[in-house]
């Protein structure tokens, strides 16, 4: 199978930097034996931070990228000299990018606007010198603190896409057939079902130099909600979709009933899901007459907007068009209104079996171990009230 260039889900392993240690260092000169204590508090450790990144469309960037860590603290030094801080590690990932725990499903956070900043993992504080224990009673402090130890975490990141139009349908309708039709990708078109294994965008033009973004998105059937077929993974991409686009090829036995199915399937998903705008296309109606469309006409419910198309003869496109463009724009529709929901792990977030094969460590290439210092430290907070908490 060709490769496919929408990563729409990676898995890394990220570790923020461990803090430096604080100096326990004695100041010494001539004629001064005895100094007092001076030794400098450790750097803090470097953050793991995701940024948005609006000219990124795909999480292929970091497909590859199996760790991502964040260098450390260097320890303090006397004459209160402090640590250098460790470097810091950003990860750019496009807008829409939800990030969850790959050891428990739990949603971390979701990266939206372009140049926003998350610090996904903070870096360890640095230890606070000696000079800080200095007190009445204990005039030379043989005690530092340790730096803080660093956190490490597998994150499994996945991308919402943001269409404006996203593509609901049974493999086979001629979805990915319209999106070649009316925008410049080029997904792949044939006559069995499941052609389309991931989700494509394509940008489609419209009257007077203005466009949308349309997702096409693997076909759905009966019992997706359960795991059928290629199940509901992709549904999260059109969660986000302004209007949802539905599509039922006109040689279905029962387009009604079909449309009901899919709208079914949809609300397991995400009951929200059903309160988006919807419009209906009947595909490939360049094998009905006029006499069959009037009668299936009648079939079909009053209160869904519905329109007959053909990929093929361009029969009904640009109704289509302006159905879609008024339901976008309609202010009722906004996509800011758009609820979105993070179900935690309950099927389609859940790692599949597939996707753990393609994100297992070459063999050659192990993540080195997270050091352990095995320092029993009573981590107590008011030590730090001294310390520069960054
Ligand atoms: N006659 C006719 N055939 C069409 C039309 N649109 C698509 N087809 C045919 O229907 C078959 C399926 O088309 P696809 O576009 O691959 O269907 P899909 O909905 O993307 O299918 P999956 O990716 O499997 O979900 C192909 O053989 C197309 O040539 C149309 O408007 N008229
Ligand atoms: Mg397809």
């Amino acid at each position: 199978m060709a490769e496919s260039n929408f990563i729409d889900y990676v898995k890394i392993l990220c570790r923020s930097g461990k803090g430096g240690a604080g100096s326990r260092h004695f100041y010494r000169a001539k004629y001064i034996p005895k100094g007092g204590p001076d030794g400098g508090d450790g750097g803090r450790g470097g953050h793991i931070i995701l940024r948005g990144n609006k000219n990124m469309w795909t999480l292929l960037p970091l497909k590859y990228q199996r760790h991502v860590f964040a260098g450390n603290g260097s320890s303090g030094t006397g004459n209160r000299s402090s640590g250098k801080d460790g470097e810091d590690k950003t990860i750019e990932v496009p807008c829409g990018t939800v990030v969850f725990d790959a050891e428990t499903g739990e949603f971390l956070c979701e990266v939206t606007n372009d140049g926003e900043e998350i610090k996904l993992l903070k870096g360890g504080r640095g230890g606070l010198g000696n000079w800080h224990f200095k007190s009445a009673t204990n005039q030379t402090p043989r005690y530092a603190q340790p730096g803080e130890p660093a956190i490490e975490k597998t994150i499994i990141m996945e991308l919402k896409l943001l269409a404006d139009v996203g593509l609901v349908g049974f493999p086979n309708a001629g979805k990915s057939t319209l999106l070649s039709a009316i925008s410049a990708a080029r997904p792949k078109i044939a006559d069995y079902p499941f052609t389309t294994m991931e989700p494509q965008l394509g940008i489609v033009s419209y009257r007077d130099n203005r466009s949308f973004v349309m997702a096409d998105i693997p076909g759905i059937i009966e019992g997706a909600s359960e795991g059928k077929g290629l199940g509901l993974r992709f549904l999260r991409h059109i969660e986000r979709n302004a209007v949802l686009l539905f599509m039922v090829p006109a040689d279905a036995d029962n387009i009604r009933e079909q449309y009901e199915i899919l709208l079914r399937e949809l609300e397991q998903f995400n009951p929200d899901l059903v309160d988006k705008p919807r419009v209906l296309a009947i595909s490939k109606s360049d094998l009905l007459d006029d006499e069959l469309i009037a009668e299936m006409e009648r079939e079909l419910p009053d209160d869904l907007p519905h329109v007959f198309i053909s990929a093929v003869s361009g029969m009904g496109i640009n109704t289509l068009k302006d159905m879609l463009w008024s339901a976008i724009n309609d202010e009722s529709n906004r996509i800011e209104n758009a609820t979105i929901t993070h179900r935690p792990l309950d099927g389609h977030h859940r790692v599949r079996e597939e996707d753990e094969f393609i994100f297992q460590l070459p063999e050659d290439e192990t993540a080195p171990e997270l050091e352990d210092d095995d320092e029993e430290f009573d981590w107590d907070e008011t030590a730090w009230e001294y310390g520069d908490d960054k």
